[in-house]
């Protein structure tokens, strides 16, 4: 029988304070406060600890605390990411983040939801959806990544959007819901 990680992982309905999650949990809330206390004169334990958290960081992946996530390991990212103060990633399933990515301040990236039907809810079910951001891609301060979203390649995301839904390569969306507001030239290889 599947464990409570694995259903999470899978993207099932699972109860999220069985021993092993909770344990997972308060693993990356020491990390991330190791992590938020660091000054700027210590950027390699920084590294070190982001490293230990991070599913993956890819090289030249630079986070401003504070930062903060749910479980660290389902989170990725890759070359030359930079993100901004105060981004929250809930990583129940995986977020993967292509490379050159730039993310402003104060964004969420929840891969978490609950059900809506109240019963479900209050029995403590709850269940997550991958995340996947393109190469190239600037999210703009206060936006949130809704779960189970895929943003393309070179993708600017306006200030203060809700992204419910993919979203294509090359075009700037904003506003909540986030819609195409202009298309971009894809860049030249
Ligand atoms: C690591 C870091 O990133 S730190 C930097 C933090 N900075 C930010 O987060 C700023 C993010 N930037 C934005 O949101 C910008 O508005 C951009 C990049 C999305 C768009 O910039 P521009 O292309 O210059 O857009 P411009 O100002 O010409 O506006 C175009 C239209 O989009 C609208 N628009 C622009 N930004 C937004 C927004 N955030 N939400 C909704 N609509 C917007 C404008 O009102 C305008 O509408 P109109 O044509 O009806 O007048």
């Amino acid at each position: 029988m599947a464990t409570e990680k694995e259903k999470m992982i899978a993207g099932e309905l699972y109860q999220a304070f069985g021993e092993e999650l909770f344990g997972e949990r308060q693993h990356a809330k020491r990390l991330c406060r190791r992590f938020n206390a660091t000054t700027e004169e210590e950027m390699a334990e920084r590294e070190g600890i982001l490293r230990e958290l991070l599913g993956t960081c890819g090289p030249n992946a630079f986070i401003e605390p504070p930062f903060r996530c749910d479980y660290g390991y389902n989170f990725h990212v890759g070359r030359n990411f930079y993100a901004n103060f105060d981004l929250i990633v809930l990583d129940c399933c995986e977020v993967r983040i292509g490379d050159n990515c730039m993310i402003a301040p104060r964004v969420s990236i929840f891969t978490a939801t609950h059900p809506l039907d109240a019963a479900t809810r209050i029995s403590g079910l709850e269940y997550a959806m991958p995340i996947t951001i393109g190469d190239n891609v600037w999210i703009g301060g206060h936006a949130v990544i809704n779960p189970g979203v895929t943003i393309g390649d070179n993708v600017v995301v306006a200030a203060g959007a809700v992204v419910t839904k993919d979203v294509p390569a090359n075009v700037v969306v904003a506003g909540v819901p986030a819609r195409i507001i202009r298309q971009l030239d894809a860049p030249e290889s």
